[in-house]
């Protein structure tokens, strides 16, 4: 890895041998030139090794792969490094994050991979830390905390990159009440170079910057929006152009999300939901485009962002596109920002379009504080995180899309900006959902698909309908493929052209996570870090196999034997505990405030990575405080209740619990 450098990515695209950078190259298109393995052949695809990462939270890493040597991470933010041509362990690192941080993010102790820079690998930590690790011996470098000392929920899931020799990295954050940035450090020091905050702070303070000032008449004061952060973190796609040296960042969504608590008089909320374009040496704002104003339902723009160049109205265009989770497809001019064009990939509910100036024509009834909406796409987005790849010679934009339905309902509780204490997390975003007020379910049907997209078109080329939501990201091959791995534990690859499906093989576990490909000693190798989780697999899934998170690397005839899988356990529905009927109202308000967004419904879903209560053993739920309080799971990331319940709470939640358990049972049972 010494010889890693900027023009050994740029020289790498060409060859496609290794695998050096997040999205294979620059641009992050996620298109290998290499077509060894190609549509004709697939089918003979076979395993060449697989390696137990050890995990068994969500892996949403990317391997890297340089010279002959693979480095991945898994849940936690421990980096292994591999052979890649074995999968043999060459040493492993572990940022030996504390287990109470765990609860301080949103979505799972994931982290999406690591970047590689002249002998070096560099690995963000889910508590927040930036550490180089001696890419030979696996020892650390150096480390830097990235986190302001204010006690805030900043965590980081997302993979760091290499620009102009510094190590750029962002955080996650916004449904706590955090004010996003980002920030560059060298790659040889750790000493920070520049940090970009992407919303306003206090207007009684001086702004950072020209930007911040401009943003900030885009909030109302009157909502104090900078006591709740703002939000707009930059917890995944960061891209970089080295011929108009701008570096692209995607913002996330308000903090609260609901706009009328953070703006009451309104507003667009720059540079929530937003691309921007910043100075990569610099860090200076150079142009931003918002794709969803005055953002109302987590529709961060953090998905993927691929660079190329597009023919459109006869012109060649230097373009930027992306999906993001509000279901509209973008294509902008990258060299100004200028919009190109937008249509929906999903069906949509909340806007009918875009016009020619790059504004949502919005449905007034999205923006409804008194009744309940079914929102279309849910805050999981019509795609999320799962990695986009682009195959200029299908000109098609590969992409898992997808709805889980939530209807979406004021919070009446959450008052103001000022009931949160100041330099704590905030509690709630200012919505509840259907289920925690007992309204109508959603009616809006779940799907979970990979879409082929044409982007000069805007239209969809092909689609291969999966049997649940949240699959796996995607790679495309100049040998005219699509690989892809779904939630249903299974590993596919499709003709890119076509879409038709040419080859699979079981996996572990559901995937999320995005396959690579790479070359060692003339031989292609297509390799996939498989691990259920994320915020979606936290609480439900779509395989019955819970199998260690795991990297399998497939080759032409490959005769490897795959690993044996375990499966979930479910147990019947939880039965005989003692209860107060008189608790279960109140008991359902504190279960929705604390337990729901990682255990999910009782008996309802059947648990993801977290179990699910309806099926827990009786003893678990009648000895329920030993678990809440100082409990044994504190060390694997779930939250110590000490300080937010008491005696009479806990009796309160398992007759929640049991209640539900009793009122669902089948009369039989
Ligand atoms: O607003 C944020 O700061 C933030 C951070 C993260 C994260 O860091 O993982 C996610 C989200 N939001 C989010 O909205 C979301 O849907 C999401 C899914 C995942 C995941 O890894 O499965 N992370 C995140
Ligand atoms: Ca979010």
């Amino acid at each position: 890895a010494d010889q890693v450098n900027q023009s050994y990515i740029i020289e790498n695209a060409k060859t496609g041998k290794d695998w050096p950078t997040h999205g294979f190259d620059y641009a992050e298109t996620r298109f290998s030139p290499l077509s060894q393995i190609s549509a004709d052949n697939v089918e003979n695809l076979g395993l060449a090794w697989s390696y137990n990462l050890g995990s068994e939270r969500g892996v949403e890493a990317t391997p890297l792969v340089v010279d002959g040597v693979m480095y991945v991470s898994a849940s936690w933010s421990i980096v292994h490094a591999l052979d890649a041509k074995t999968g043999k362990k060459l040493w492993t690192y572990d940022p030996e994050v504390p287990g109470e941080a765990g609860s301080r993010g949103c979505c799972d102790v994931v982290n999406r991979g690591v970047a590689v820079h002249y002998g070096n690998v560099y690995v963000a930590s889910y508590d927040g830390r930036l550490i180089a690790i001696d890419a030979k011996t696996g020892e650390k470098v150096w480390e830097t905390n990235t986190l302001p000392d204010n006690g805030m929920s900043y965590t980081i899931t997302g993979a760091p990159r290499i620009v102009n020799g510094n190590v750029i990295i962002g955080n996650g954050g916004a449904e706590f009440g955090v004010r996003g940035y980002i920030t560059a450090y060298d790659a040889k020091t750790g000493a920070q170079k520049w940090r970009w905050y992407t919303v306003p702070g206090n207007p009684d303070e001086p702004f950072e910057n020209e930007a911040m000032a401009r943003a900030a008449k885009t909030w109302d004061p009157s909502g104090k929006y900078w006591e709740a952060g703002g939000g707009g973190t930059v917890w995944d796609s960061i891209v970089f152009d080295p011929d108009l040296n701008l570096l692209y960042i995607g913002t996330g969504n308000g903090s609260p999300w609901s706009h009328k608590k953070r703006s009451p008089e309104g507003g667009d909320n720059l540079y929530l939901s937003s691309i921007v374009a910043l100075n990569a040496d610099t860090g200076e704002y150079v142009w931003h485009y918002q794709a969803t104003p005055g953002d109302n339902w987590d529709y961060t723009s953090t998905q993927d962002m691929i660079l190329s160049e597009l023919t459109i109205d006869g012109e060649r265009r230097k373009v930027i596109m992306q999906a993001p989770k509000n279901g509209f497809f973008f294509v902008l001019d990258r060299t100004n920002g200028e919009f190109i064009s937008a249509d929906n990939y999903v069906d949509v509910n909340w806007a009918t379009g875009y016009d020619s100036n790059g504004r949502p024509i919005e449905v007034p009834e999205a923006r409804s504080m008194d009744e309940p909406f079914d929102i279309v796409p849910g805050p999981f987005g019509g795609h999320n995180w799962h990695s986009m790849s682009f195959n200029h010679q299908t000109g098609l934009a590969y992409f898992p899309s997808q709805h889980i339905p939530i209807t979406m309902v004021e919070d009446p509780s959450w008052e103001s900006i000022e009931s949160n204490e100041p330099g704590q997390p905030m509690s709630g975003i200012g919505w509840n959902t259907a289920f925690q007020l007992n309204v109508a379910p959603p009616s809006s049907k779940p799907f979970g698909r990979l879409t082929a997209w044409d982007p000069v078109t805007q239209q969809e080329a092909w689609r291969y309908e999966h049997v649940s939501p949240w699959n796996g990201g995607t790679l495309t091959t100049a040998g005219d493929l699509v690989f892809q791995g779904t939630a249903d534990a299974r590993f596919m690859a499709f003709n890119a052209q076509t879409g038709d499906h040419l080859w699979e093989s079981p996996m572990g576990t559901g995937v999320i996570a995005a396959p690579i490909t790479y070359e060692v000693d003339g031989t292609q190798y297509v390799s996939i870090a498989a691990g259920w989780g994320g915020v979606f697999g936290k609480s439900q899934r779509a395989s019955d196999l819970k199998t260690a998170g795991t990297v399998y690397t497939f080759v032409l005839n490959g005769d490897a034997e795959m690993p044996e899988f375990t499966k979930y356990q479910l147990n019947s529905l939880v039965s005989g505990v003692d209860y107060n009927p008189d608790f279960i109202g109140e008991g359902t308000a504190l279960y929705v405030s604390n337990c729901v967004f990682c255990h999910g419904v009782p008996g309802v879903d059947k648990g993801g990575n977290i179990p699910n209560l309806g099926y827990s053993k009786k003893s678990v739920i009648e000895n329920l405080d030993a678990f809440l309080f100082h409990g044994p799971f504190v060390s694997r990331g779930m939250p110590d209740f000490t300080e937010t319940l008491n005696e009479i709470d806990v009796e309160k939640i398992k007759a929640f619990i049991q209640g539900t358990a009793d009122a669902i049972r089948p009369k039989s049972q």
